[in-house]
């Protein structure tokens, strides 16, 4: 490191020999070098070399690349002696390929900023996101009435005086148009959000407006079709516990989308229907699990909201950021506070519904725009998981052995050391619910035994290696099947791994084989009027097996009992927020197999994105 730029070794070849770069990285590098002799020019290396890395920096899930932690694209430590990062900077900053404040008018293919080198796109991509949502935060909302939904509110709430915080998210939401509802699972987003939305029914019907336009949308269909479960299940509980009539609920959407169904997909084209032209025709926009919307995506869903829609943002920041370039919701999070103290102005706008509130000085854009909730209501069942999950998303490693060997927290299992699930103690007990997963009822009600298929999952932290999710699958699928079996066979469990618009079926989807009467084999997936599809399996978009699958494939799923395996090895993937993610995917029971060197360079790293959009979002 820190080598002066004069004396360094061709950086680009030393790339090509670590084999950090993709045949595209170099492409782009080769494609500037044979422009700059065409132009008679010499190519300066370390300009050509960042221009790979920026590129590669995308595909790792970064938004631009930085000169000063070039450490973070590469998996494992590199041999490689980098350029010292200001003299690399201005290098950047001096060659013709680079556009910087001020010079937007070049069409560059890279663009530096706030000492980040991006692709242009993507630093476009980033400040069309900051504008869009410092847009819709600054739109106007014409003040509630209080007069008229006090009493509602009250009811629905009946601690709101009393610094219950989803009242207070849902008092923010019916004040702005931008609205960010945080929290970890079972802090009650969907609750509170089913209670929001009856008071937006409510004031359309109190101002004798037409019930408001309401879309419910998530990253993936998994992740949708669970949010429209618990939103209806909300619902249903609200009218048990409050009486409250029918009409306002049954007014309530009922269904609820992927963001890509939502936006518009146009075949073989990155863009969609709905954009700034053509704005999604709603009032309100609500959007689950955006931890694992991308930095493209949420920009063009922002640019599609037009100015009188409100749109919610609900999600947990402490999970992976998505696969995909960004760490959107962490930098809107960070830009936004945490909602403890509201900027003076709100906090008396708030006061006739939840009394008086602590005052911040805090004034950027986002300021005002969040509530983080933080009570976790799913206490009673059988899985005591939230110490735990603390200490891991605050990277207490002794907190967090302490709690795991303490074997204290019901349904929490440790297995220290080299365990292997399929190992002798626990390998009978997982084949077995899988077995029974193709019993001899599953081909008579698939979709029970599609419900029943979320009983177990093994989930990973990689794809390859002897713990990653391929070579577990593959033993689970030999121990089942043999291993001479056909790919499909009566009881496999599929992982659907990209996006068919035409099969509806989504990146995430799961579904399962089973034999029908005739003998023939079918997959089935959840959705449409049944309840259940049936595909034939050689129909089916990319898929792979799903017994074990990675945790970032699992985001978005909930699972009865986890069996999270740890490589034995550490590696850079490994982080706090994957491990966090892994957690809480357990609704009973979570089996964690891992051993304390491999938890403890877990939880002391972050899975750190580099992005300016926190710094776009600010002042
Ligand atoms: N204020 C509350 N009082 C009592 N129970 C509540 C309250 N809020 C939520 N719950 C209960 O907690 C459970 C989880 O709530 P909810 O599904 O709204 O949480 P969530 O944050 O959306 O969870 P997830 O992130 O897992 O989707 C539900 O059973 C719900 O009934």
């Amino acid at each position: 490191m820190n080598t002066a730029l004069a004396n360094a070794t061709p950086l680009l070849d030393a790339l090509r020999e670590a084999r950090l770069l993709r045949p595209l990285d170099h492409a782009l590098a080769h494609g500037l070098r044979r422009l700059d002799g065409a132009a008679g020019r010499t190519s300066d290396d370390h300009v050509l070399a960042a221009a790979a890395l920026a590129s590669l920096a995308v595909s790792r899930g970064h938004a631009a690349f930085d000169p000063a932690r070039p450490g973070l694209l590469s998996d494992t430590a590199l041999a490689i002696d980098w350029p010292a990062p200001d003299p690399w900077r201005a290098a950047l900053a001096a060659s013709p390929w680079v556009a910087t404040p001020g010079d937007d008018d070049a069409n560059t293919p890279l663009y530096m900023e706030g000492g980040l080198l991006y692709l242009r796109r993507y630093r476009m991509y980033e400040q069309r996101l900051a504008d869009g949502l410092r847009r819709i935060a600054a739109a106007d909302v014409a003040p509630p009435d209080v007069h008229a939904l006090a009493s509602l509110f009250d009811a629905l709430f009946p601690l709101a005086r009393d610094g219950d915080l989803q009242a207070r998210a849902a008092a923010l939401a019916l004040h702005r148009r931008l609205t960010l509802v945080t929290g970890g699972p079972g802090t009650g987003k969907t609750t509170t959000i089913a209670r929001l939305l009856v008071l937006l029914l409510a004031q359309a019907h109190a101002d004798g407006q037409p019930p408001p336009r309401i879309a419910l949308a998530a990253p993936t269909g998994r992740a949708a079709e669970r949010m429209l479960e618990s939103l209806r299940a909300a619902l249903m509980r609200l009218r048990s516990d409050t009486g409250m009539s029918g009409d306002l609920i049954d007014a309530l959407p009922d269904s609820a989308s992927t963001l890509h169904r939502l936006l518009g997909t146009i075949p073989d084209s990155p863009r969609f229907r709905h954009d700034a032209d053509h704005p999604l025709p709603f009032d309100a926009v609500i959007v689950d699990e955006a931890s694992m919307v991308d930095l493209p995506l949420m920009c063009k869903l922002v640019d599609a909201v037009a100015d009188g829609t409100r749109l919610v943002l609900l999600g947990d920041p402490d999970q992976l950021p998505s696969v995909e370039a960004g760490d959107v919701l962490a930098s809107i999070t960070a830009a936004s506070g945490d909602g403890d103290a509201l900027p003076p102005a709100l906090a008396e706008a708030l006061r006739p519904w939840l009394g008086d509130l602590r005052r911040s000085a805090e004034s950027g854009p986002l300021a005002g725009h969040r509530v983080q909730l933080r009570r976790g209501y799913r206490q009673s069942e059988s899985l005591q998981l939230a110490p735990l999950a603390d200490a891991v998303r605050d990277g207490d490693a002794d907190a967090a052995l302490a709690l795991l060997r303490g074997g204290t927290l019901s349904g929490v299992h440790f297995h220290e050391g080299p365990h292997d699930p399929l190992g002798s103690t626990s390998r009978e007990r997982l084949l077995g619910t899988w077995r029974a997963l193709a019993d001899a009822d599953a081909s008579a009600d698939p979709a029970a035994a599609l419900q029943r298929a979320s009983s177990l999952r093994v989930l990973t932290a990689l794809r390859e290696g002897p713990q990653g999710a391929t070579p577990l699958n593959a033993r689970i699928e030999d121990a089942l099947a043999g291993s001479s079996r056909s790919p499909y066979f009566h009881g496999r469990l599929l992982l659907v791994t990209e996006n068919s618009y035409r099969h509806r079926l989504f990146n995430g989807d799961i579904g399962l084989c089973l034999r029908d009467a005739d003998g023939l084999l079918v997959a089935w997936f959840a959705g449409g009027s049944e309840g259940v599809r049936a595909f034939h399996p050689a129909t089916l978009p990319a898929h792979t097996g799903a017994f074990a699958m990675t945790v970032h494939k699992a985001q978005g799923s909930e699972f009865d009992n986890v069996w999270l395996q740890l490589p034995r090895q550490d590696a850079r993937p490994l982080s706090r927020e994957l491990l966090y993610t892994a957690l809480t995917r357990a609704r009973r029971e979570l089996h964690l197999c891992a051993d304390e060197a491999v938890l403890r360079a877990t939880l002391a790293r972050h899975a750190h994105r580099v992005s300016g959009l926190a710094r776009r979002l600010e002042g």
